[in-house]
């Protein structure tokens, strides 16, 4: 039965089934009350054990237990209906029914029983602290088929309804919540007091009708320690106290009476067909809905509840049909079976505290949870600040060393003057910078990547060039020159590599340096042929198309140079060539031009780039020299070479400068002379002082186009002479190094129309750059090009210094080529590039730049 009003409650079950047991069926046999003894009535019925009674006729029933008159009714209670009361706090419906004739004494038992339930249900909670324990009580009656909540004074009928889910319930009724022991008697007797009760003939407090009390207790642990903790036990215990049966005849009823008894009987008649039927089975129809009371004490009849039945009598032979009958209805009684099992339910409150608890639990766990992964991902984080700072640190000193070489190899190209070189510091810049980022990417990617920038492997790059802080501009210069030599000549810029050197080789003796030095020149074609210094057997090979000397060397070693065939020049002695080392490395390309400080951080590079730029031979000795430059704290020739080559070079300087003015002394004194009749002797220092400089510069600079022409030399070298020297007398000097030079040239290499070319082509690319489409048909017609002919642009490239006889044609070959190369300023233009440097100090100067089209100057003794 479920009441309206009451707490929701959710029936789990226990998941394993009821229980079936049969009713535990009792009698129990009243004393003869005062009137019974009055009629001398005696008792016919006799309880011979205590589960047997015996009528007088010598019938047997046999019941669960059997109570005579002199038991007490709380050992009834123990015996018939403790075990099955004490069932609804372990979780199991329960029901106690008395049933008997009117007067059999059944309300006197169940107020007894009542009472001891509740005295044992609350021992039974004072004994299990650990669970908390809610208990609820309820309390109707059917009197002539109304339905009567008897906690409320308001006798308003309640209507009993049905729920699929709640199953039969009585609507709006009462459910008080038990605060105590003495709060539930305290009910138990206000019910009392509000049943009906009627006196009949039989007896002065007769209870007119059906009453039930309902106790439901839930208990739950205390403690939510495991799964079964949290469940929610809930079963009720119904004490039903049924109105007695009685004959109308025997009660003497009439009027209120009678109708109260027909009702009574209906109802009762409908419990002992549904009795009846149930101990037969449940395979029938079961008429709970015939009366109020069975269908409201269905569950209890044949479901879910464990039942007891105490059947009361009167031991008096005046009711003996009537205890019969009472005996027969409880001998059906016992034959029911019902499935009872325990109510593990979770109410709204109860599922509710555990939901809070659990998500205590939860929480918990995630503090817990959180501080641990608080605690490591701090230390991550930790770790991973000093894997970037690390990286920080070692990010800036790879940009200062790259920054380092960017300026040298700058400085570099600003001297060479080379586009190409431009572009392979583009390409280096771009793998430093790659370099650099992927040393970043492995740091990020591995921390415990240690990058040393001094490894060598950092410095070997796919195309072997150095980015580290000792870059080595040799490698760049070789790798740049020997790409250049593969690659054709494609550009104005490559022509920048056709570096010619002059070195100034001082004097190796005392002897020597005593006399005068005479201008030779040494040149070597920049093809790719290479060039070997063979002395006294120690081959000095340098770089291919690297090296072209313009030496300063005693007058037998010009001859010994050019007696010694085209590819071995012998040139310098042992002694000197700590000299040449030096020197070498300083005219080779860029790397040559190098200032001093660039020479001083030679003697800091790694071993084995020094080994890869000075591949100077195998012989040991010439090795023992090359580790000059191995050795960085020994002091090495290079500044007291330059020191010294300086000094000679000034003195040298002087030289020229006195045999100008001596010349146009004597040019002066011979006019003088020539008027009074004298003679003048000459010293042959490239300039006669007999004849007229004009004159002579004319000639010199005809030969010398003579000699471009006849030694395939490159077009823009003969342009920026052509256009910087124009009849200076100070020019006298570099005309005479130009011309020796060439006639050296002329005579010792064979020179390559390859690059000469390539140079042209590339004047023809920067025609089509540099002009516009009216200057180069204008130029097209100046020049006797076919506007309609094919390849005007190499045509016109091809025609360019061919005429070396004519002036204004070789005019206006540099002008063209000095418009197609930017170089339009002459003035910015240092002469000093195409021959010897005067400039004592070793600074170095940046006052021109290869980007713009002009040869950069520097302090250096090279020539271009
Ligand atoms: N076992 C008993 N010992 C002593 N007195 C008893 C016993 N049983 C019943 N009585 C007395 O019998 C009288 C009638 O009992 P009770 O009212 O309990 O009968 P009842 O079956 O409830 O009758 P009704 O059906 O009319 O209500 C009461 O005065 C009660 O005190």
């Amino acid at each position: 039965m479920r009441i309206a009003g009451e707490d929701e409650v959710m029936v789990i079950g226990d998941g394993c089934g009821g229980k079936e047991e049969r009713m535990l069926v009792s009698v129990r046999i009243r004393p003869l009350n005062s009137m019974e003894i009055a009629r001398n009535e005696f008792s016919v019925w006799e309880c011979i054990s205590n589960t047997t009674i015996m009528n007088q006729n010598k019938c047997f029933y046999e019941f669960d237990r059997v109570f005579g008159c002199e038991c007490t009714t709380k050992k009834v209670y123990e015996n018939s209906a403790k075990e099955v009361v004490l069932s609804v706090v372990n979780g199991v419906n329960s029901s106690v029914f008395v049933y008997g004739q009117t007067s059999s004494g059944k309300t006197y038992t169940m107020n007894g029983i009542t009472e001891c339930s509740v005295a044992d249900v609350y021992e039974y909670i004072e004994r299990h602290e650990e669970r908390e324990f809610v208990l609820k009580f309820s309390a109707i009656e059917i009197y002539n088929e109304v339905v009567r909540d008897l906690l409320s004074t308001d006798a308003r009928p309640l209507r009993v309804l049905d729920d699929p889910e709640r199953g039969t319930f009585v609507e709006k009724l009462r459910e008080e919540t038990v605060r105590n022991k003495d709060h539930l008697k305290a009910l138990l007797l206000f019910c009392q007091a509000q049943r009906q009760i009627g006196e009949t003939s039989l007896n002065e407090m007769s209870s007119r009708s059906h009453q039930i009390l309902r106790l439901t207790i839930e208990s739950s642990a205390r403690r939510y320690s495991d799964k079964d903790s949290f469940s929610t036990l809930s079963a009720s215990v119904n004490f039903i106290d049924l109105a007695g049966s009685e004959r109308a005849s025997q009660a003497l009823s009439e009027g209120i009476r009678l109708k109260e008894g027909s009702h009574i009987n209906r109802s009762l008649l409908t419990l002992g067909t549904v009795i009846r039927k149930l101990s037969k089975g449940r395979n029938g129809h079961i008429p709970y809905r015939d009366s109020k009371l069975t269908r409201i004490l269905q569950s209890s009849l044949g479901g879910n509840a464990r039942t007891a039945i105490i059947c009361t009598i009167s031991p008096a032979r005046s009711h003996f049909e009537q205890s019969r009958n009472t005996l027969l209805f409880a001998k059906c009684a016992r034959e029911v079976v019902t499935s009872a099992h325990v109510n593990a339910v979770m109410s709204d409150k109860a599922m509710v505290k555990h939901l809070q608890k659990k998500l205590a639990t939860l929480e918990t766990e995630l503090r817990y949870t959180s501080s641990t992964s608080g605690t490591f991902h701090s230390v991550a984080l930790r770790e991973r600040d000093a894997r970037i700072r690390k990286m920080e640190k070692e990010m800036k000193e790879l940009i200062q060393q790259r920054d380092l070489a960017q300026s040298r190899l700058e400085d570099l190209l600003l001297v060479v003057g080379d586009e190409q070189a431009s572009r392979e510091w583009d390409e280096l810049s771009q793998l430093s910078a790659s370099y650099v980022s992927n040393a970043y990417d492995d740091v990020l990617s591995a921390s415990d990547t240690t990058f040393d920038p001094l490894k060598e492997e950092y410095y070997t790059s796919p195309r072997n060039l150095s980015i580290g802080p000792m870059s080595n501009s040799v490698l760049v210069t070789r790798q740049w020159t020997e790409e250049a030599e593969q690659d054709s000549y494609s550009d104005f810029e490559d022509l920048c590599k056709e570096v010619q050197c002059i070195e100034v080789v001082e004097q190796k003796t005392s002897a020597n340096k005593e006399s005068n030095p005479l201008l030779s020149v040494n040149h070597q074609k920049h093809a790719s042929q290479g060039a070997s210094f063979n002395t006294d057997n120690n081959l000095v090979k340098l770089c291919p198309n690297e090296v072209s000397a313009l030496s300063l060397v005693k007058e037998e070693e010009i001859q010994n140079v050019r007696t010694n065939g085209t590819d071995t020049i012998r040139v310098y002695s042992d002694e000197s060539y700590r000299s040449l080392a030096l020197r070498k490395s300083r005219s080779c390309r860029a790397t040559m031009m190098m200032p001093s400080q660039c020479v001083k951080d030679f003697h800091t590079r790694p071993q084995g780039i020094y080994q890869k730029h000075i591949a100077l031979g195998s012989n040991p000795e010439q090795k023992a020299s090359n580790d000059v430059f191995k050795k960085p704290n020994k002091k090495c020739v290079s500044e007291d070479n330059i020191t010294s080559i300086c000094e000679f070079v000034t003195e040298l300087k002087e030289i020229a400068q006195v045999q100008y003015q001596k010349t146009t002394t004597d040019s002066q004194e011979l006019r003088q002379s020539e008027d009074f009749g004298m003679t003048s002797s000459v010293k042959d220092i490239g300039l006669d002082p007999m004849t007229n400089w004009s004159m002579e510069f004319e000639k010199r600079r005809k030969d010398i186009i003579e000699l471009w022409h006849a030694c395939n030399v490159s077009l823009i070298h003969r342009t920026y002479f052509f256009l910087l020297f124009k009849g200076d007398p100070a020019d006298s000097v570099y005309m005479e190094v130009e011309r020796r030079r060439l006639l050296f040239l002329k005579d010792t290499f064979f020179s390559s129309m390859r690059n000469l070319r390539r140079e042209r082509e590339m004047l023809c690319r920067q025609m089509w750059r540099r002009l516009s489409a009216i200057e180069r048909e204008r130029l097209y017609s100046k020049w006797g090009i076919e506007l309609c002919s094919k390849k005007r642009r190499m045509q016109l490239a091809n025609l360019l210094w061919s005429e070396t006889e004519n002036t204004e044609h070789v005019s206006e070959s540099a002008s063209l080529v000095a418009k197609l190369t930017g170089f339009l300023k002459p003035e910015h233009a240092l002469k000093e590039m195409f021959g010897l440097s005067f400039t004592p100090q070793m600074m170095y100067k940046r006052s021109c730049s290869c980007r713009n089209g002009l040869y950069s100057n520097s302090k250096s003794i090279q020539f271009f």
